[in-house]
Parts: C-alpha cells; sequence; structure tokens
C-alpha cells in the first residue's frame, strides 16, 4: 500500500493552497512532471487520470450513501421514541455488525461502527 502522500488534515474542506487555479486544468503552482499522479509515464499518467474519475464517482456515491443512511436511520429512531419505544435496537446494530464483518472482515466491523454511530448521532 502507498503511504507516502497522505493527506491527514481530516478536514472537510482543502486549503487553498492546494485547490487548482481558476482557469481550471493549471495548479495552483507550478509541479514537477509526475506530481498529480506519481509518475512521469504518459501511458501510466493517463491511465491513473482516467481510474480517478471512476474512483472520484465513487467517493461522491458513497458520500450520498452515506448520508441517506444516516438520515433514514434518524428518521428510525424519532419515530419509534415517538411511538414510546426505545432509540436503539442492539440485536438489529449485531447483525449489522455481523454481516459487514462477514463481508469486509475486521474493517467491515470499523465501517459498521461509523455507520451506526451517524445514524444514532451523539449519545
Ligand atoms: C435504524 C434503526 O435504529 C437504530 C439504528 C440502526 C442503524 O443505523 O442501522 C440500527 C438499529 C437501531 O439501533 C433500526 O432499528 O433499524
Amino acid at each position: 500500500m502507498m503511504t507516502d502522500v497522505v493527506d491527514h488534515s481530516g478536514g472537510p474542506t482543502r486549503s487553498g493552497a492546494e485547490q487548482p487555479s481558476a482557469s481550471g486544468s493549471e495548479p495552483a503552482t507550478a509541479q514537477p512532471a509526475g506530481a498529480l499522479t506519481g509518475t512521469a509515464e504518459p501511458t501510466a499518467a493517463a491511465r491513473i487520470v482516467q481510474i480517478r474519475e471512476r474512483i472520484d464517482e465513487i467517493d461522491n456515491a458513497l458520500v450520498a450513501l452515506w448520508q441517506e443512511r444516516a438520515a433514514l436511520s434518524q428518521e428510525v429512531g424519532a419515530t419509534r421514541m415517538a411511538s414510546g419505544g426505545t432509540r436503539l435496537v442492539l440485536s438489529r446494530e449485531r447483525d449489522i455488525l455481523e454481516r459487514f464483518r462477514t463481508a469486509l472482515g475486521a474493517d467491515g466491523t470499523q465501517l459498521a461502527l461509523l455507520l451506526l454511530r451517524a445514524g444514532r448521532g451523539p449519545l
């Protein structure tokens, strides 16, 4: 796994210095050949650009699904509490955790924990 180019900022936005210029495709500051894709070899660079387009599509879909899931989960909780029920149903959460662990292993468990947290908000 490549670990040499990682943004650790964790925030929802990037700093202005990393943004493309207003003109569009040119970076704000001069970059050495291969800096954007990580290689100066043109065929590899073109393929990386192509793959990144799909990665960006997938990431956008993941964000949208994440937000939809959180909203639905919050609606279930509100509906249940308004009817005198519990905020959480731990047996259901265990089933979800197990489904993700079966599909993705230990990372699946962590992902499911984050999904469940996004849906319930702060306890
Ligand atoms: C959404 C629900 O409510 C809570 C949130 C869950 C979730 O985000 O998947 C699962 C179980 C409940 O603790 C539900 O019961 O389905």
